[in-house]
């Protein structure tokens, strides 16, 4: 499959959701500049264009852990409510400018605790940004509460009662992240059991640093209802079985699985094998800025160089609002606009 132009048409008309975005991987770095001038804070350049190497990884980036090491330099900007709004308000018009209809946005709460703001602040901050975005662009949102791998248990334990908290006023889900090769996901079987004991879904990032015994781990031990990347799931047949039987669906972010190095190039990324599989696969940002990435430009790259159709590609948006965690009746009116739109750009969904 090439991209001519009819492609690149029905790409950009085309209704997307995405699943798996961090807010702290997709700030700007026109808003950093602002924010620093704002706090008074020294940068180390003075245009837009000057931060972006302290915000994005390069081809280069050797592992999961050299990527993480990036969110760092905009956490700093990140301690108030004021800001987290903005960045969460901003997020939503980035994904409305490419036809994102759904989008859920994560982050860890605890990591904008560094000046004073309790997690329930961040929380509420980075709802009232995504409420008001939705509200501006017409995308519907929502917003998971991610565990960071290294916190101490108490903190884990602490961050998950806010999310409980926040249930049915925008937190959809709860998550685990960072360095997960370092942090087993056995580790936390204990730190999820309110969310499953209280029917609050869960997804874990995991099969991205570590193998495919994680990914059963984080169904089975921890309750996971979708899975984070879920990339190196085909290491363990007998896992690929449960994964596929229970339809359990995996956030794949191509470029960001590229940088971390969770395989070794497009040829051997296994997404089109998964979907021919009938595994559940959505396709994701994970993090605009630090991954440079897009929607749309991920979609390109499955094309060009893993060979999906556009017909593929609409495949993998439905799965993604199969998969949303939201209401039955939300979901099914953005199936309908997603199959609306697909009759009219001539996509057989
Ligand atoms: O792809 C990822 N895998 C594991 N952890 C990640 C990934 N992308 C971002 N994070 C971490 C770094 C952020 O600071 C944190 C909260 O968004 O989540
Ligand atoms: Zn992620």
């Amino acid at each position: 499959m090439v991209m001519n132009d009819t492609v690149r048409r029905q790409l950009a008309a085309l209704p997307k959701a995405d699943l798996h975005v961090h807010l702290d991987g997709s700030v700007k770095p026109g808003t950093v500049l602002d924010l620093a001038a704002r706090k008074g804070i020294e940068l180390p350049a003075d245009t837009a264009e000057g931060l972006l190497p302290y915000m994005r990884v390069t081809d280069e980036c050797e592992n999961l852990v050299e990527y993480l090491s990036k969110f760092q330099f905009v956490l700093r900007f990140m301690q108030d409510a004021e800001s987290i709004e903005r960045i969460a308000f901003e997020l939503i018009e980035q994904a409305a400018a490419e036809n994102v209809i759904y989008i859920e946005v994560r982050f860890g709460p605890h990591l904008h605790t560094n000046e004073g703001l309790t997690h329930d602040e961040a929380i509420a901050a980075a709802l009232r940004g995504l409420r008001r975005g939705e509200e501006r662009f017409g995308i519907a949102v929502g917003l998971i509460v991610i565990n960071m791998r290294h916190e101490s248990e108490e903190v884990n334990r602490e961050v998950t009662a806010a999310a409980l908290r926040f249930r049915g006023q925008g937190v959809v889900a709860v998550d685990l992240a960072g360095d997960e090769a370092g942090y087993p996901a056995s580790l936390f079987r204990e730190l999820f059991r309110p969310a499953r004991e209280s029917g609050m879904p869960v997804t874990i990032h995991a099969g991205e640093a570590a193998g495919a015994a994680n990914i059963e781990e984080a169904v089975v031990g921890l309750g996971a209802a979708r899975l984070g990347h879920g990339v190196r799931l085909r290491e363990d047949g007998r896992v690929y079985e449960l994964v596929r039987e229970r339809g359990i669906p995996l956030e794949m972010c191509p470029i960001s699985n590229m940088q971390t190095k969770a395989v070794a190039g497009w040829e051997a990324y296994p997404l089109r094998d998964y979907l021919r599989d009938g595994l559940k696969v959505t396709v994701n940002t994970d993090n605009r800025t630090v991954s440079d990435t897009t929607l749309t430009k991920e979609y390109e790259m499955l094309i060009l160089r893993c060979g999906l159709t556009i017909e593929e590609i609409a495949a993998t948006v439905r799965n993604s609002l199969d998969a949303a965690f939201a209401e039955p009746s939300a979901r099914e009116a953005l199936k309908a606009r997603l199959q609306s739109a697909c009759v009219e750009l001539g996509i057989a969904l």
